[in-house]
């Protein structure tokens, strides 16, 4: 864990959190979707990998719930990974397991200034590009997200009735599709949380809503992210994960891919007929 230091800007704490404490109630609640293979490899050993091979980052906070936890502790020691100081439990909603990381890492007495980059464990193909350019960003900026910008218009609604009806229509080149990592200066994001949670019925799907809502006068970066940099939701992300993992590791044998897959959905089909 990082030690609390004088920090000068090249000594800064880089430190990763990698969320894997959800649920996947919209995958397969019976096959946590952290703990799925993609390409040979478990998902959040992809998600957890990408920072601990990037020689930027100094530290790796892993976020897990009950069901995982054992395993993922099993998958850090059985890879390797150095930098991953502590895993801690996670919260009911995503927020509230970015808190605890939070909270972990302020009893750790880590800098303000320190760099927090907040990864979803389902986003196995994170590039170093998007981890690279969120360090680089909080050079200049206190928060910034990976974030792809929209092929489709982009409609935000309101409700009438038991209808959605179309409030605006952003233009185009204002419209982003947001990722994972999302960083921030320690410091900032402790601070935005603070005042968040004054507000009970606050139920942010991503950390950057949170600066936004509540430090309306800090700017959070874009940062390019990709395609590829998909979140694995539902069991149909599993096949176009397959793929993007094979175009990353070369070619498995097709024959391995479809037994893998096969086996992901006959695990679901069994359990839906529970
Ligand atoms: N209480 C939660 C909820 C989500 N996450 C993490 O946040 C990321 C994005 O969440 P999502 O894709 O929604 O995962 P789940 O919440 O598990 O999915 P669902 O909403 O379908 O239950 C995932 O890596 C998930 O493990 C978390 O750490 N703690
Ligand atoms: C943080 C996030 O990945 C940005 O797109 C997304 O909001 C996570 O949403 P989920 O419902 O927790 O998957």
């Amino acid at each position: 864990m990082c030690e609390k230091s004088s920090v000068s800007p090249s000594s800064v704490p880089v430190v990763a959190v990698v969320l894997a404490a959800g649920f996947g109630t919209r995958f397969d609640p019976d096959n946590p979707k952290q703990l799925v293979s993609v390409g040979g490899k478990e998902i959040v050993v992809w998600s957890i990998e990408a920072f601990e091979k990037n020689p930027r980052v100094t530290d790796i906070i892993v976020v897990v719930n009950a069901q995982v936890g054992d395993e993922v502790e099993r998958l850090i020691d059985a890879n390797g990974f150095g930098k991953v100081r502590a895993v801690i439990p996670g919260g009911a909603e995503r927020s509230d397991s970015t808190q605890n990381a939070l909270q972990m890492l302020a009893d750790a007495g880590i800098p303000g200034e320190a760099k927090v980059l907040i990864h979803d464990a389902v986003r196995p193909f994170v590039e170093q590009h998007s981890i690279n350019g969120c360090i680089d960003a909080l050079d200049e900026f206190e928060a910034a997200t990976v974030a792809v910008a929209s092929t489709d218009t982009v409609l935000l609604t309101e409700d009438l009735g038991d209808r959605k009806v179309i409030r605006t229509v952003p233009d185009r080149p204002n419209t982003f599709r947001a990722q994972t990592p999302q960083a921030f200066r320690f410091a900032t994001i402790r601070k935005a949380y603070a005042q968040a949670d004054s507000d009970p019925d606050f139920h942010p799907t991503d950390d950057t809503r949170v600066v936004v809502d509540y430090l309306p006068d800090t700017p959070v970066a874009i940062v390019a992210g990709t395609e590829t940099n998909l979140k694995i939701t539902t069991l149909a992300d599993i096949p176009v994960a397959e793929n993007i993992a094979e175009t990353i590791s070369g070619p498995r044998t097709r024959e391995e891919a479809k037994v893998r897959m096969h086996a992901v959905f006959a695990d679901a089909f069994k359990q839906m007929r529970r």
